[in-house]
């Protein structure tokens, strides 16, 4: 403490006793740093006990080069100027958060201009130690975050879901110029039942992620591929007509039927039906949309499977 008040200093507001002596027991006692620093030179005037120990004794350095790691000046972050009003007198408190750049914890401050006993301007400020509460703060909004991606995602193949789908279909179609087109594909994995029923469920399971996985991989930015449901996925593909979605159905059906899917011993080809169609955006409704490219799907299980058929 670089400085004591003499006993003679003594208040008594409204009854109330206590020396100079209790008041900075008072301080030093307190689970809370304060100080207190000159606003022009930044001096510091003040620091109780939870300040020294955390930060040292200011033998008469100024705030930033006690409580700051690295300052060659005045913090940035410095509350003085909002401190004071526009006539310069102190006025009201300041609450901020503040990381400590010497160890890192963070603290809730109340910064406070007052005036010294001589008469000079002093910013008193009161720092709680709030790091605890900061991480359960940080480690909520994380799972805040991640509660909300679960909600739009499928937990088997992350891809996004049904639900995710529709509302992003429908937010690229309010932006999409009417005249461009609104390409749609439904995807169904033929036989899949007999994945499940031969290698097991967890060999199902891997391949719907396989299959996710090299849908993806032939994606461009702005496709929005979903897991429809079970062994089904829609792709819709925002200014892409109908020619050129096919093409790409083609290109997906070979990434699949190309290259087999292997699970421990066993190595067995994957394929499936693609129902395509595409309207103007102006006139794309969803579910219509949907209702074709399911037809078509329908008609290419009834055609053979492992194959594209578009909506007429
Ligand atoms: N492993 C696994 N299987 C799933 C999942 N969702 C759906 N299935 C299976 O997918 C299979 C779908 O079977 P069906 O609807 O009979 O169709 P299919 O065998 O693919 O035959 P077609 O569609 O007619 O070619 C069922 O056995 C479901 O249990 C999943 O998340 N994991």
């Amino acid at each position: 403490m670089s400085r004591k008040l003499p006993a003679s200093q003594a208040v008594e507001p409204e009854g109330v006793t206590a020396s100079a002596e209790d008041l900075l027991s008072i301080l030093d006692s307190l689970d809370a740093a304060v100080y207190a620093s000159d606003m022009q030179t930044h001096e510091l005037l003040f620091l109780n006990a939870y300040g020294r120990q955390t930060w040292g004794a200011p033998r008469g350095r100024k705030c930033w080069e006690v409580l700051q790691e690295g300052q060659s000046g005045p913090c940035d972050f410095c509350t003085n100027d909002r401190l004071l009003d526009a006539q310069g007198r102190p006025g009201a408190p300041v609450v901020w958060e503040f990381q400590n750049t010497q160890n890192g914890r963070w603290y809730q401050c109340r910064d406070q201009a007052i005036a010294w006993h001589d008469g000079r301007l002093v910013r008193v400020e009161i720092a709680t130690d709030i790091t605890e509460r900061k991480a359960l703060e940080d480690a909520l909004k994380a799972s805040h975050r991640h509660a909300e991606w679960l909600a739009y995602r499928d937990e088997l193949t992350q891809l996004l879901n049904r639900r995710a789908f529709f509302a992003a279909c429908q937010e690229r179609l309010a932006t999409l110029d009417p005249e461009a087109p609104f390409a749609l594909l439904l995807i169904d994995l033929d036989r899949f039942k007999l994945v499940n029923d031969t290698h097991g469920h967890a060999a199902g399971d891997r391949v719907l992620r396989e299959v996710a996985k090299r849908f993806q991989a032939r994606l461009r930015d702005g496709d929005i591929l979903c897991r429809f449901g079970g062994e089904e996925f829609a792709l819709a593909l925002p200014g892409t007509s109908q020619a050129a979605a096919s093409e790409l159905a083609e290109r997906l059906r070979r990434a699949l039927s190309a290259q087999p899917m292997n699970y421990g011993e066993a190595s067995f080809r994957v394929t499936a039906s693609f129902g395509v169609v595409a309207a103007a955006s102006g006139e794309a409704d969803l579910g219509m949309l949907l209702q074709r490219a399911d037809q078509a799907m329908y008609r290419a299980k009834r055609e053979g499977r492992d194959r594209v058929c578009d909506s007429p």
